[in-house]
């Protein structure tokens, strides 16, 4: 019997591990690594990276296909930048242990991110480290049975309705289903049993969104009623999301607490940001949070 998921509100601890340290040096709040998209697809992984820096991440680098890191440098400044074309240049950048945290999907591309994934979770592949996995990384792992069977514990999967389906088409069916006896399968259950099976934290998004890990924890970020956010519908919101997360993971926090972290504040974001808002403008309006939380 699992207890009651728990809400996500502002609490000193959430507070507390969000400051940084005064005698720490960048290295110590860990190094990010976004893979992009290639030409004319690496909107999504730019808003991921500059969410990754300003949710505090120390470094942040961009891993961009040659044919495309013009597109990109010219459009980043505080983010660094490593060409990676290939399986091969993604295991070569991944020799650097001080790269301590990644996010794969946004914009990637199917065909890029299921190629990245072998490196990561494949046999043979790279040391494990704390990843989200968003987007194209998981419309890949929806098709291949052998890396959805070698997610481990460090990974956070965000998906959407419809990546949600396309990964658990089984809970997703029986979350539609009207209850013909007993209670309604709900998505706090949905998630729950997501996270069990993918054996990682998984973080069903939408205005309830559900976050729950594989021993049955369980956590909702409602952005409904008096905590309404409905400018969050815009495209690249959730680039950014997976952004937040991997710089929190960067900077050590374990998966459950990065993605409950990262909701909250993507949440608190667009309220005090508010009408108009668009994707960009999430990272950005993150200095003013902190600054009303105290930090
Ligand atoms: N600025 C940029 O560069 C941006 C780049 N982006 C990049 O684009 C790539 C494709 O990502 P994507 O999410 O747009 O497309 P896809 O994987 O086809 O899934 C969408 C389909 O799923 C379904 N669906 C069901 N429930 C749903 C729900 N709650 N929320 C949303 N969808 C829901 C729905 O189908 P329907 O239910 O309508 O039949 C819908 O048609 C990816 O790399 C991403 O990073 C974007 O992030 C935008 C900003
Ligand atoms: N009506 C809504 N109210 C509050 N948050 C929403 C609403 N619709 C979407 N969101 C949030 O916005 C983000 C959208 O992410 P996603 O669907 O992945 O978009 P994209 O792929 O364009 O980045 C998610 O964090 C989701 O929880």
């Amino acid at each position: 019997m699992f207890s009651q998921p728990r809400h996500i509100t502002r609490s000193a601890a959430m507070i507390d591990l969000l400051r940084k340290r005064p005698e720490a040096h960048k290295f110590d709040h860990g190094h990010a690594l976004v893979l992009s998209g290639g030409p004319g697809q690496t909107g999504a992984a730019r808003l991921a990276a500059r969410g990754a820096l300003r949710i505090g991440a120390g470094l942040v680098t961009l891993g961009v296909p040659h044919s495309a890191q013009m597109e990109v440098a010219s459009q980043t400044t505080a983010l660094m930048l490593t060409p990676i074309d290939d399986a091969d240049g993604l295991r070569s950048v991944l020799e650097d242990d001080r790269i301590n945290a990644l996010c794969l999907g946004p914009g990637m591309g199917v065909k890029r991110a299921a190629e990245a994934l072998e490196v990561l979770l494949g046999e043979g592949g790279v040391k494990p480290r704390p990843t989200t996995l968003d987007a194209d990384a998981l419309t890949a792992l929806a098709g291949d049975a052998a890396l959805f069977g070698a997610l481990h514990d460090r990974c956070v999967l965000t998906p959407h309705g419809g990546e949600f389906a396309r990964l658990f088409p089984d809970i997703a069916k029986r979350l539609r289903e009207e209850p013909m006896s007993g209670p309604a399968h709900s998505k706090v259950d949905a998630t729950r049993e997501a996270a069990k099976r993918a054996g990682c934290t998984v973080l069903f998004k939408g205005p309830d969104t559900v976050i729950a890990a594989p021993d049955g924890r369980c956590a909702i970020n409602a952005a409904q009623y008096d905590r309404a956010a409905p400018w969050l519908a815009t495209a690249g919101a959730g680039d950014v999301l997976a952004g937040f997360i991997a710089g929190l993971l960067a900077r050590g926090f374990a998966p459950m607490q990065a993605a409950q972290a990262a909701a909250w504040l993507h949440v608190e974001c667009a309220r005090s940001f508010g009408p108009g808002l668009i994707a960009e403008d999430l990272p950005e309006e993150l200095p003013r949070v902190f600054r009303a939380l105290g930090l």
